[in-house]
């Protein structure tokens, strides 16, 4: 039985998204992981599901799940392409997306361009959370790296340049991150503008991430590293981040349709 699915993209952070509002899907971590992987399913960053929202305001409960089959609590590139999905059936150009890291508003700012706001950064150390109590700002590990939660839990280092990012696959896995972390390594280029790279927990080094370029952002204002207001170049291209006084995290940047299709899920291993 076909089951219709998007493929859209981030900056190069690709995903499969399911439209489960209609009724629940066999969806799997075993058979999640088999249709991510890129040579024997369709291929995929994260895939993401839509299902009927649960809280008053939003228009749907958006579920992101890793390629090893776990899910995070938050995925940037995704919310954008979700929030244009949305748009695009309802003509709605602010929806909002219920998600485990809470209600995100987006605004579609023009067809393909999407802000959403990504909500507040955690920055105590059960948030992130830690293994035991640390300073989040200056985390008890080589390279002096920061953390907090964006929903998800992310450590940023401020390198030089990218020599340590073989080193994310280790990192993620530290003692100190009970339920891992995505790792940033941050080259800045002036108060308002850095580079980016970052290995996903699950994922691996992707083209792009969301939630990683708004970790970095508040994690670079923390340290007196960046303005409040950040440019971010990651491999797939340009997200815009603001930090705003009232301690939101705005993140900007396109979103994109690569095609749409259908497969067989129980062609895959459940
Ligand atoms: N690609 C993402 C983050 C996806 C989730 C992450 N790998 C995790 O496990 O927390 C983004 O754009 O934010």
């Amino acid at each position: 039985m076909p089951t219709f699915f998007y493929k859209m993209h981030g900056l190069g952070n690709d995903f499969v998204i399911f439209d489960e509002r209609p009724g629940p899907l066999p969806l799997t971590p075993a058979r999640i992981a088999a249709l991510a992987e890129r040579r024997r399913g369709i291929g995929c960053d994260q895939l993401v599901t839509l299902s009927p929202a649960t809280r008053a305001g939003a228009d749907a409960f958006v579920r992101f799940f890793n390629p090893d089959g776990s899910e995070a609590g938050a995925c940037g590139n995704a919310s954008r392409c979700v929030a244009d999905l949305l748009w695009r059936a309802s003509g709605n150009a602010h929806p909002v997306l219920q998600t485990l890291a809470g209600l995100l508003p987006a605004t579609i700012n023009a067809p393909g361009l999407v802000t959403v706001d990504m909500g507040i950064p955690r920055l105590g150390w059960q948030d992130v959370p830690l293994a035991a109590p640390a300073d989040t700002l200056h985390l008890p590990l080589p390279g002096d790296p920061a953390a907090l939660s964006m929903g998800n839990p992310h450590a940023t280092f401020f390198v030089p340049d990218f020599a340590m990012l073989g080193e994310g696959e280790g990192l993620e896995h530290a003692p100190l991150f009970p339920q891992r972390a995505n790792i940033g390594f941050a080259i800045m280029q002036g108060p308002a503008r850095m580079r980016l790279k970052v290995h996903e927990r699950g994922a691996g080094v992707t083209e792009a991430c969301g939630s990683g370029a708004c970790a970095a952002v508040v994690n670079a204002v923390r340290r007196g590293l960046a303005e409040r207001v950040c440019d971010v170049e990651l491999d797939g291209g340009m997200l815009r981040i603001e930090w705003t006084q009232d301690d939101h995290v705005l993140m900007t940047g396109p979103a994109a349709t690569a095609y749409e299709g259908t497969v067989d899920l129980t062609a895959y291993p459940s």
